[in-house]
């Protein structure tokens, strides 16, 4: 096959991880025979230094030729004056909307090798296997918000079209029908307007699918059963913020943040495809990232965009092998285990490739 994927490495650990999950698609490229063409381009505060502006229009036009996106990770304490107007995270937010990717895959599970790595008691966390389905191009983070100049009052808005609403959940139910038929649906229904029609919907589109079962939380009390409860959770969906919380909470159940991918997708095959985790600029230029989580989301993108299921199975055996050999990343090291760096833990992983 002959596929382009447009590289977006972006920020902090963002290039250290990209550049080895680049060496696996090289070999899978090798290994299967496909003609893998990769284009570099600048986002996030890497394109804000160098052209002021955090996504910019040639960065959107390498994208819309490539057949997919990888994108690392955007940030950093450089860019972060909450008095400056341009930051990094605008171009990630504008990129996901400017491809109608409304629908954020992010799978959590727990490793066999790593449960004692894990805060919590090993029979609670064995078998965990959660898809979140995470709202991505609407809710509070791409509503009217202001911050009034030097005034002490700013605001943000959460607002749900019954659309928005309805094709996530259709993503959603979709996923649990080839999973465990169980869907939990995440909201704020006892306080926010946009919630109560969240719900509302949620539970229209269930209608359609009497096969799946249907859960509700509240989103301050689904914190906790994540961690109490997590082996009875199958597709859990939610609004955009509440995604993003929930994803890195349940990150604990993997082991770290740095072992998680998603899967940014739309209408089409077309995805982007980057790691939860963010530019984690206190590890950054250390070696010691872990590249899990950017290797897995590689998988992701071989098979929804490029249909290539053997060779995103490929990473994930090689992935599971090398940890059940014992390579750890600091993150994933529990105490008195030796660590390895970014680098020798991908060496690790492209032995098995071989
Ligand atoms: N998708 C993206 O590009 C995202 C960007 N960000 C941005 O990243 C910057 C840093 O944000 P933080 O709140 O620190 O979140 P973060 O996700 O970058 O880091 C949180 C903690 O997890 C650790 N961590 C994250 N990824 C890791 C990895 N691969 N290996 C080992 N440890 C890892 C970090 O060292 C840190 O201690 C901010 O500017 C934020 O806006 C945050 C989340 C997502
Ligand atoms: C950086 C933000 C725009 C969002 C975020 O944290 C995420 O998508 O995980
Ligand atoms: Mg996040």
């Amino acid at each position: 096959m002959k596929a382009t994927i447009a590289t977006l490495p972006g920020d902090g650990i963002g290039p250290e991880v990209m550049v080895e999950t680049l060496r696996v698609l090289s070999a899978i490229g090798s290994k299967y025979g496909h003609d893998f063409t990769t284009t570099e381009s600048l986002i996030g505060g890497i394109a804000i230094d160098e052209t002021g502006n955090p996504l910019p229009d040639e960065t959107i036009k390498t994208c819309e030729e490539a057949d997919a996106i990888l994108l690392a990770a955007v940030g950093g304490p450089k860019w972060s004056d909450p008095t400056s107007d341009v930051r990094p995270e605008q171009g990630l937010l504008k990129i996901r909307q400017h491809f109608g990717l409304f629908a954020n895959l992010r799978p959590v599970k727990t490793y066999p090798a790593l449960a004692s790595h894990v805060p919590l008691r090993a029979d609670l966390i064995e078998g965990v296997d959660i898809l979140f389905v995470r709202e991505l191009t609407g809710g509070i983070y791409f509503g009217q918000r202001k911050e009034m100049g030097d005034s002490d009052e700013a605001y943000d808005t959460m607002l749900y079209s019954r659309p928005e609403v309805e094709r996530l959940a259709h993503v959603a139910f979709r996923a649990a029908q080839g999973r465990r038929n169980k869907v939990t649906s995440v909201d704020k229904a006892n306080v926010l307007a946009s919630m109560r029609l969240w719900r509302k919907t949620v539970v229209q589109v269930a209608e359609d699918y009497e096969d799946v079962e249907l859960e509700h939380l509240l989103v301050d009390a689904c914190t906790m059963h994540l961690l109490t409860r997590p082996s009875s959770f199958d597709v859990i969906m939610a609004g955009n913020m509440f995604g993003d919380i929930l994803s890195d909470e349940a990150s604990v159940l993997a082991g770290s943040l740095g072992m998680l991918p998603s899967a940014s997708l739309g209408a089409g095959r077309f995805g982007m495809y980057e790691p939860v985790h963010g530019s984690a600029p206190d590890i950054a230029g250390q070696g010691k990232a872990n590249p899990i989580g950017m290797l897995l989301s590689l998988a992701m993108l071989l098979r929804y965009s490029l249909e290539l299921e053997e060779e995103a199975r490929a990473i994930e055996t090689a992935i599971d092998d090398v940890l059940a050999d014992g390579l750890r990343t600091p993150d994933i090291a529990s105490k008195g285990e030796a660590v390895c760096s970014t680098t020798e833990f991908v060496d690790a992983v492209l032995a098995k490739l071989a």
